[in-house]
């Protein structure tokens, strides 16, 4: 399996605080691979690095098995949209695309850039400062894609978009990288945007890797349970209780379940969402998190 995006025990520190600890991660080529996180989790961080815009403190990074500093050939097959889509804002989309030609001579599709836009309804001659936020992004995801990178690294590319901009944005992205292959490594607090979307999940948190893998799989292997109030006895079929909330009567559990042995039939079972298992996961840390940032037992 060819990986895109790969790390190991990666670290990047402000000062003395870690932006990012210990991180281990692959992202497989071909997919589009959701980073998400609260606020301050590191997201930025990582792309940066994935990207070569900051440099380790520990560890390595690796895109398609190079390091993202070791020069222009290794980026010329990143494409990098940062947070808040940053364009030139007194160019128009089409001198954008000219000065992506210049930029980029190796390798730069200016036709597909044109042909997206015209699409979209963006015009070529409005200043992109003059563009709503949404034709803004739409511009800065045609520049990088002009580039026909193999791997794209998108900072919160959604986040200042309405629902409809934010399905079209996502549509849009989908069907550009089904034509060309490209990985796509996307993060966003948005997670209902993305389920639809993204086939591929990592979720950080304080600065660590709390869950990663495919999203079919990590969904596949949870489950909500319905049933009598629970104690702390272990429950047939289920490795771990990762979340449990309870009335007087009923505990809802959101647990992993062991694939080889079938629930306790006295628990009513449902499927899970992305939505669910990332909630339950960083739900699920984050009193262990905030007792350590503030230096006391959890
Ligand atoms: N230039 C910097 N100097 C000092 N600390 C920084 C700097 N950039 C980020 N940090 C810190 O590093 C940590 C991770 O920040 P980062 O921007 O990577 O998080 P994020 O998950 O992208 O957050 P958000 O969702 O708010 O964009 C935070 O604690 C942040 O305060």
């Amino acid at each position: 399996m060819e990986l895109a995006v790969e790390t190991r025990a990666l670290g990047k520190r402000y000062g003395r605080s870690w932006a990012l600890r210990d991180c281990a991660l692959e992202v497989p080529a071909g997919r589009i691979a959701a980073l998400v996180g609260p606020n301050g989790a590191g997201k930025t961080t990582l792309l940066h690095l994935a990207v070569g815009l900051l440099r380790p403190d520990a560890g390595e990074v690796r895109v398609f098995g190079r390091d993202p500093r070791d020069g222009p050939s290794v980026l010329a097959d990143i494409g990098f949209v940062a947070q808040d889509t940053p364009v030139y804002r007194d160019f128009t989309a089409a001198e954008l695309i000219t000065m992506g030609g210049k930029l980029n001579r190796r390798r730069w599709d200016a036709a597909l850039a044109r042909d997206r836009l015209a699409a979209l309804g963006i015009p070529p001659d409005k200043p992109a400062g003059k563009l709503s936020g949404g034709q803004r992004a739409q511009v800065a995801l045609a520049l990088a894609l002009a580039k026909r990178p193999r791997l794209l690294l998108l900072d919160e590319p959604i986040a200042s978009l309405d629902p409809l901009a934010r399905r079209e944005f996502m549509q849009a992205l989908m069907g550009a990288v089904a034509e060309s292959e490209t990985t796509v490594l996307l993060s966003s607090h948005l997670l209902a945007d993305l389920e639809r979307s993204c086939d591929y999940l990592i979720v950080l948190q304080a600065s660590r890797v709390q869950l990663t893998g495919a999203v079919d799989e990590l969904v596949d292997a949870h489950r909500t349970l319905v049933g009598p109030r629970a104690g702390s006895e272990s429950i047939t079929g289920v490795a771990e209780v990762v979340r449990a909330s309870h009335t007087e009567r009923q505990s809802t559990l959101l647990v992993r379940r062991d694939p080889a042995v079938p629930i306790d039939p006295l628990w009513t079972e449902h499927e899970v969402t992305l939505e669910d298992l990332v909630l339950a996961h960083l739900a699920a840390a984050e009193p262990r998190v905030t007792a350590a940032a503030w230096g006391v037992p959890a």
